[in-house]
């Protein structure tokens, strides 16, 4: 390459998720040029952090669980140099975006957006943004200490149902509205002196951006406070959350918008080029599905922190125990979304508890050492209230579906967990009339999605076969696809699949069904059925039905 010639663009994708910030950068192809990631337990253990989060319990009261809000900016001054460290020029990003872990909400004090303005670049961000934060620490969504303020929130439109139909979802207590009514009513004085509540995605693009960046389309859906058809805030929802809460949000964007240029801090201290566009920041799973590239009839599955299943939809549906967001690619259709609190962390614990090695490796062996369907045993495991239904502790069943106190070996609780997280979620598509059949196949991500053995058994009990992306970050892939998109958007078209999304690259077929995977699994099926509702009926009927 000759001086004269531009140099190749590179885009760049954030992903602020549960337990660690990961950054990624790309080239106009969509290869992966650099990737670094950091962990918030390991790398910043001044905040004190558990899988990235704090949590504090009160007798009689529901944990609350949040995040401090400097980490996630610490862990920014640290992904930056990493990101360096590993090769990259970052001279040569044309545009940015990223994700975060949805619904958690951000309080920024009066007069942080000036701080924002004017950052020395001789100085580390986390130094200058210390007193930027009215509460120190975020809400985020392992939090479910909000249910009176979710209760309240249905009420005011008519009920859970009608809530849905505004904004999408039922009331979620980790949802941002609950969370910020909470504040709201018993940390007036924080509440009084926010001048801005962001989302954790909003929040890392403001700082990006030097001013306050608007909460995008998608990642606005898992709020309760917007209306997913006008796309606007619903006035009775702000109005049931909180005074004066229209201005502390500022309007809504769709997903793929250029917010502006990156600020002057980054061009000074990192090299960036004064022209590199911010696109919306916005959830992890939305991101996750443009990472994904999901196409009509697949079912994604992310193994983060939090199991989620997600799908493409063409049109708003209700989903009684779901969600249902704007899609970020396509602001006229949707995504769907079940999540559950009891996914990899309580696979970390049982792998742990049950071998010697306390590895992964060592976990699939004992999965694979055990048939189909465990002999019939199978374990329900809830470390935390799980979402879905509101049910907490540990329950076993042996093959007559009697309650047991515990298995007799290691080998059939990994298999009897392993089994249980999937049939319940295969349960609960069922419930929602979205049977196997509906799917072809399913894509798998996050974290543990690099173990076959347990992308096996979800073969098996969905009776479709498991793809997988080269790249398992999929929100982290899915965020600098959106930098290089929105980018690209008036330039030049690229290679679309029919959704409008861009084809998907590096999928890999990981797993097929066993042949008879469906005569053993649907009678299971129906086997947890029963078992979930001889556990209910001990919380109350109403959640049962
Ligand atoms: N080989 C593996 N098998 C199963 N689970 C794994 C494996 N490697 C990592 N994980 C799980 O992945 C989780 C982290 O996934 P990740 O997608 O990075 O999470 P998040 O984005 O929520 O921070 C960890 O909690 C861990 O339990
Ligand atoms: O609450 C939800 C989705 O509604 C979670 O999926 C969070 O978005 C956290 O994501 P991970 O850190 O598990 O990827």
């Amino acid at each position: 390459m000759t001086s004269s010639e531009p140099l190749a663009k590179q885009f760049l994708g954030f992903d602020l998720s549960t337990q660690q910030l990961k950054g990624v950068v790309i080239n106009e192809k969509r290869e992966v040029l650099h990737e670094s990631h950091v962990q918030f337990d390991t790398d910043l253990p001044e905040f004190r952090t558990h899988n990235g989060v704090i949590t504090v319990l009160t007798k009689g009261q529901k944990p609350e669980v949040s995040a401090p809000v400097l980490m996630w900016v610490k862990a920014l001054d640290m992904i930056l140099e990493r990101l360096r460290v590993c090769g990259a020029d970052f001279s040569q990003i044309a545009s940015l975006s990223g994700s975060a872990q949805q619904h958690g909400t951000v309080y920024w004090v009066n007069g942080a957006e000036e701080t924002l303005k004017s950052l020395d670049e001789g100085q580390f961000l986390h130094n200058q943004m210390a007193t930027s934060f009215a509460s120190p620490t975020a809400p985020v969504w392992l939090d479910s200490s909000t249910t009176a303020y979710s209760q309240k929130l249905e009420e005011s439109v008519g009920g859970p149902e009608e809530l849905a139909i505004i904004t999408g979802s039922k009331a979620y207590e980790r949802f941002s509205a609950s969370q910020i009514a909470k504040v709201a009513s018993i940390r007036t004085t924080v509440y009084n002196k926010t001048e801005r509540i962001s989302l954790v995605s909003s929040f890392m693009c403001s700082l990006f951006l030097g001013k306050y960046a608007a909460i995008d389309y998608a990642d606005g859906s898992g709020m309760n406070l917007l209306d997913i058809k006008s796309k606007e805030w619903s006035p009775q929802l702000l109005e049931a959350t909180a005074p004066g809460l229209a201005e502390k949000l500022g309007d809504p964007v769709p997903s793929h918008s250029v917010l502006g240029q990156i600020s002057n801090y980054f061009v000074e201290r990192f090299g960036f080029n004064e022209e590199c566009d911010v696109v919306a920041f916005t959830g992890d799973n939305p991101s996750s599905l443009a990472g994904m590239c999901l196409e009509e009839g697949d079912m994604a599955i992310s193994l983060g922190t939090s199991d989620t299943l997600f799908m493409w939809l063409k049109e708003q549906k209700y989903l009684e125990n779901g969600s249902v967001f704007v899609n970020p690619l396509n602001e006229t259709e949707y995504m769907g979304l079940l999540c559950y609190k009891n996914g990899s962390l309580v696979r970390e614990r049982i792998k742990d508890k049950c071998t010697k090695s306390k590895g992964w490796e060592e976990f699939g062996s004992l999965l694979q050492s055990t048939p189909w369907g465990n002999f019939g045993y199978m374990g329900l495991y809830f470390d935390e209230e799980e979402i879905v239904h509101p049910v907490q502790g540990e329950f076993k069943f042996d093959q007559d579906g009697r309650r047991i106190e515990k298995f007799d070996s290691h080998e059939v609780e990994i298999r009897a967990l392993v089994e249980g997280q999937f049939l319940l979620k295969r349960l609960h598509l069922e419930d929602l009339d979205i049977p196997v059949e509906s799917f072809s196949r399913i894509v798998a991500t996050g974290g543990a999605s690099q173990n076959q053995m347990i992308l096996q058994v979800i073969a098996d009990v969905f009776n479709a076969p498991v793809y997988t992306l080269d790249n398992k970050n999929s929100a982290l892939l899915g965020a600098a696809y959106r930098a290089l998109d929105s980018y690209s958007r008036f330039a030049k078209a690229g290679r679309k699949n029919e959704n409008g999304a861009p084809l998907a690259q590096g999928l890999t077929l990981v797993c097929s069904p066993y042949s008879e995977a469906l005569q053993i699994y649907t009678p299971m099926v129906e086997k947890c059925r029963a078992q979930m509702k001889s556990i209910l009926p001990s919380i109350g009927d109403d959640e049962a039905s």
